[in-house]
Parts: C-alpha cells; structure tokens; sequence
C-alpha cells in the first residue's frame, strides 16, 4: 500500500471538507491517506442530524459561526483554530479504526499525553469523575474503503463551544441522531506547549513509524488544489444550505405565544428543512389572515428570510391588521432560527 500525508492550509470547513471527501471518493484502494487540517469556528454536524435540536443556531448566526453536515454519522462538535482534525482513509482491508486510533494515541504519548479511548468514539484523559474528552470520531465506509476523522482539542474555546451546542429549548419533534454531551478539556492543559504544528508532526511521525514508509508531505490549499475530480461541485454541495440545513430528517416544530390581540398556536410539519404542512389556531377577533397564512406557509423553506417574506405578502394582503401580523411577523422570524 503507498502513503500519502496531505496537510491543509485552508481554514474554510467547506473546502475541507469537500477535499476529504474527494480524495475519499477518488483514491485507489491500494492507497492510504493521513490528512491534517482545521476549521475556523465552526460547528460541524453528522450526517442525519437536524441542526436546530442540536445547537444554538440563533446565536451562531449573530457570531458568525458556520455550520457544516459532514458525510459521517455521530454528533455535534464545535472546532476554532485550537482543534485539529485528522483524517485517515484507507482501502480494504487495510483500513482499521482500531490502528489509527493507536497512532493517535501513540504521537500524543511522544508528547507526553496518556490518553486512551474510552470504549465509545471518545478518547479522553483522566478517569471517573475526572475523566475528560479532548476528541470525538466519526466513520465512514463503503465496499472498498473506508475512513476514521476526528477531532483533538489543544486550546479550543471552551466556552464557546458550550454556548454552540447548547440549544434553546424548542418545542422541536425530530427523527436522527442526538449528540451525546461529555465533559471536555484542552490538551494544552496537560502539556502547555501543544499547538497545531507540534501536534501534526508527531501523528505523522507515529503514522511513519507504523507503516515505515516516509511519504513528502503535500500541502492542499484553494490557490494548491490537486486534481481532485469532482472537487467544484462538492465544494458547492457542501458549502449550500441545501446540503447543511435542507438535510435534516423530517422534524415537527410547534410554537404559541399570546398577544394583546389574541393567542396563536403554529403547528409546522418539515421535510428537508421546507414546511410541508401548516396549522393555526387563534382566538383573534380577527382570525382570516391567521388561517391564510397556515396555506401560505406551506412550501416555504425554515429560515427567516423566507418566513418573514411570506409574512410580508400577508401583510400587503390585509394592511388594516399591519400591527398585529407585524407583531405575529417578528416573533415567527426568531422561532426559526
Ligand atoms: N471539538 C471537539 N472535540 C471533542 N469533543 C467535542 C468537541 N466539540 C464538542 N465536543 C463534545 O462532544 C460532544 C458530542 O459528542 P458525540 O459523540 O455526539 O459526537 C462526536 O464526538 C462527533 C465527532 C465528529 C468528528 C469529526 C471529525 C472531523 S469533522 S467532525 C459535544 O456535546 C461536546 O460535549
């Protein structure tokens, strides 16, 4: 089998994460990859999870924060420059999770870090009641090949990375996969001169040792793009909010709040992110545009620009009721985000 070690120089988590996917996709299966890379602040989700049950999109928004789906399965994790990801693929039956754990574990030790994986996807520090994340995985497989991809915390915002994964609470119904929360610490607690460069020489060092092939090591940047088929139409995929919203498995989002006017009860029913099926209820004087907007809804994507487009019409269609729908209008807008 022929190693290859590709280090990113890219921040962006959509180029990355196309990058890794068509190299994925597009290796020989006599091929093994190691590749290195980070994303600036960034919650990433997996594959079938729905992004309003799992973080806090609201603020996101107001902190520029991105969200990206990968291609694997599991939970939520939030990355800023002080977390590394790294990424080994392989063919089959060369590919094992189990191998490139140890090589993890195996660089980490040269820096003088014992952690070990706790059974889960985790790998953690400590024990009982100190016991303390610092890295989440995830997987992928298909006939031939298959990859391992995760995260290492070193000196990652914490606080942070709370607030992000911490959802308001929603009247939310969701299929897919819920993230399990754990407690998490930063290596550089343990070893205070950890950083990205250090962390990655010694995975590739470990990663070197154990296959004993010392391939040169390729930098991907967006300006040093290898030839990677299909590249401009992954990065277009993942950086859309068709693939990194629309994809969330169908969810139920249910929302009342009474107003001086009258209370009024929204029953949204959502398949790719789109409303599928509404219902009101009011007890307005005036319930006619209410009941309109439960047909107006449907059809109309789970973002606020969409809904507040839609409330707009509404407004135009019945202005002696400007206030009241301008008022219904600002407390829907901030339910879907
Ligand atoms: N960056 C990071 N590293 C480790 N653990 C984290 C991180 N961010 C959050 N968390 C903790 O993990 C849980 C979620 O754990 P859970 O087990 O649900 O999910 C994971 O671990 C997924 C790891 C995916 C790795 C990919 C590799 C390249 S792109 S992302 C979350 O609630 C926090 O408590």
């Amino acid at each position: 089998m022929v190693s290859r070690i590709l280090l990113s120089d890219s921040y962006d988590p959509y180029f990355n994460l196309a990058v890794e996917d068509c190299i994925f996709r597009s290796m020989s299966p006599n091929q093994r990859v190691l590749f290195l890379w980070r994303n600036q602040d960034t919650v990433v989700i997996g594959r079938s999870q729905n992004p309003w049950k799992e973080c806090n999109i609201a603020k996101m928004e107001q902190e520029n924060i991105s969200l990206a789906r990968r291609q694997s399965g599991g939970g939520a994790v939030f990355h800023d420059l002080g977390n590394t990801n790294f990424t080994f693929m392989a063919g089959k039956p060369g590919y094992s999770k189990e191998v490139s754990t140890d090589i993890v574990l195996q660089g980490l030790k040269s820096l003088g870090i014992d952690g070990y994986a706790n059974g889960r996807n985790d790998l953690v520090v400590g024990e009982g009641d100190s016991m303390r994340k610092f890295s989440g995985s995830a997987y992928k497989e298909t006939k031939d090949r298959g990859f391992h991809h995760g995260t290492l915390l070193l000196s990652a915002d914490l606080s942070r990375l709370a607030n992000y994964l911490n959802p308001d609470p929603k009247k939310l119904q969701s299929k897919g996969i819920s993230s399990v929360r754990s407690r998490v610490m930063n290596l550089e607690e343990v070893s205070s001169d950890i950083d990205h460069d250090t962390v990655c020489e010694a995975i590739i060092d470990a990663f070197c040792d154990y296959y004993g092939q010392t391939p040169t090591i390729e930098t991907i940047s967006p300006e040093a793009l290898p030839d990677l088929p299909g590249f401009v139409d992954k990065f277009s995929e993942q950086s859309s909010w068709e693939w990194n919203y629309g994809k969330s498995p169908q969810f139920t989002h249910t929302l009342d709040e009474r107003f001086k006017w009258g209370g009024v009860e929204v029953h949204l029913d959502l398949k790719n992110a789109q409303i599928i099926a509404a219902k009101t209820f009011t007890d307005s004087l005036y319930p006619d545009p209410i009941e309109q907007l439960a047909e107006r809804l449907v059809g109309v994507a789970y973002r606020s620009d969409a809904i507040s487009e839609c409330l707009d019409a509404l407004i135009n269609d019945f202005p002696e009721q400007t206030t009241e729908l301008q008022e219904l209008k600002y407390w829907l807008v901030k339910a879907v985000s």
